[in-house]
């Protein structure tokens, strides 16, 4: 479902039902499409057209310094695997002040005033963006503000650049429709994750039980999902949304920028007590994101992955209830 937020002033009418419209696409599908200028024409160029070539050309051991690199995918840079058609850069906190300058620093010493303007534009914009949806969502499904508030103040975000590559004749890939995936179907264990893509598609979400829907990269447009930790904290009324990424077609590459949000630091992750009632009895026990985050990791975790290993994890139904 595709929402507009453009101009939109909190208590108005139009506010109210861009909120209800909101609401059902998360509660029926974990994700929505979003109009919103975030992304005028002119950052988007900025992005797309210079400071993500710009990022992604630069030699392999440079990029290597970007950031740290941890024992998951995505927690440094990512594309040194061979035959790899993925290529993926993080900034964490990229709104708080120095993180977007200390990663430029470490890839372009002599400095980089252009991508860093980019970059920060981007964080900002794409942030507010994500907050008026977390708002709208949590509002729509009857969450006092003071949960809200501290639901939106308690996170911290990852911006995340990608590349997708063509696949290589003699690559052993998975194949859905006769279709390359690059990215195999999971669901985020995030909190939320704004995809923006370039003019090369290939995100694709599974709707109604199994059919697979593809997000065309419309300009002016952004893609909400929630992930596995929004779906804990709501208790089950957001579905984590289970995405792909299709290959690119031969001799194409696509490139797209992710904002994803988590809640900050390492606490408890537990469902907010006005969406646990008689009707809506506790579907998750608490957890701690590290701990859930590593299962994914895991053999079982990997292997799960679009069957719902959230329930797996901590499931009610599969542990009962443990407070
Ligand atoms: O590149 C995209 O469109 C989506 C990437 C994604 O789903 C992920 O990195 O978790
Ligand atoms: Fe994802």
């Amino acid at each position: 479902m595709k929402v507009d937020l453009r101009g939109l002033q909190p208590n108005t009418m139009a506010w109210m039902n861009a909120m209800v419209a909101v609401t059902a696409s998360m509660t029926a599908h974990g994700y929505v499409v979003v109009v919103h200028d975030a992304l005028d024409a002119e950052l988007r160029c900025a992005l797309f057209g210079h400071a993500l070539p710009e990022l992604f050309g630069l030699p392999f051991d440079t990029k290597k310094r970007s950031g740290v690199f941890s024992n998951g995918p995505h927690g440094g840079y990512d594309g040194e695997v061979p035959n790899q058609i993925l290529e993926s850069i993080p900034i964490l906190n990229p709104a708080e002040p120095g993180n977007i300058q200390d990663f430029v620093g470490r890839l372009w010493p002599q400095g980089n005033p252009g991508f860093c303007d980019t970059i920060e534009s981007f964080a900002k914009n794409v942030l507010e963006m994500a907050q008026t949806v977390e708002r709208m969502t949590l509002e729509g499904l009857g969450v006092c503000e003071e949960s809200i508030a501290w639901q939106l103040s308690s996170q911290s975000h990852t911006i995340k650049m990608m590349l997708y590559g063509t696949p290589p004749d003699n690559a052993e890939l998975s194949l859905a429709d006769n279709e390359v995936i690059s990215l195999g179907a999971h669901p985020d264990d995030q909190m939320t994750t704004v995809i923006v893509q370039h003019e090369v598609g290939g995100l694709e979400v599974k709707v109604d039980g199994g059919r697979w829907l593809a997000v065309p990269p419309e300009p002016g447009t952004l893609m909400f999902i929630g992930g596995d930790q929004l779906t804990l904290v709501t208790n089950g009324r957001v579905p984590a949304c289970i995405h792909r990424v299709i290959a690119p077609p031969s001799g194409h590459e696509r490139f797209s920028v992710l904002l994803s949000r988590r809640r900050k630091g390492d606490p408890m992750l537990r469902a907010m007590d006005e969406l646990i009632d008689e009707d809506h009895p506790l579907m998750y026990n608490p957890c701690r994101h590290e701990d859930y985050r590593a299962f994914r990791l895991s053999e079982e975790g990997r292997r799960l992955r679009e069957h719902n290993p959230l329930k797996v994890f901590c499931g009610v139904e599969k542990h009962g209830s443990v407070e």
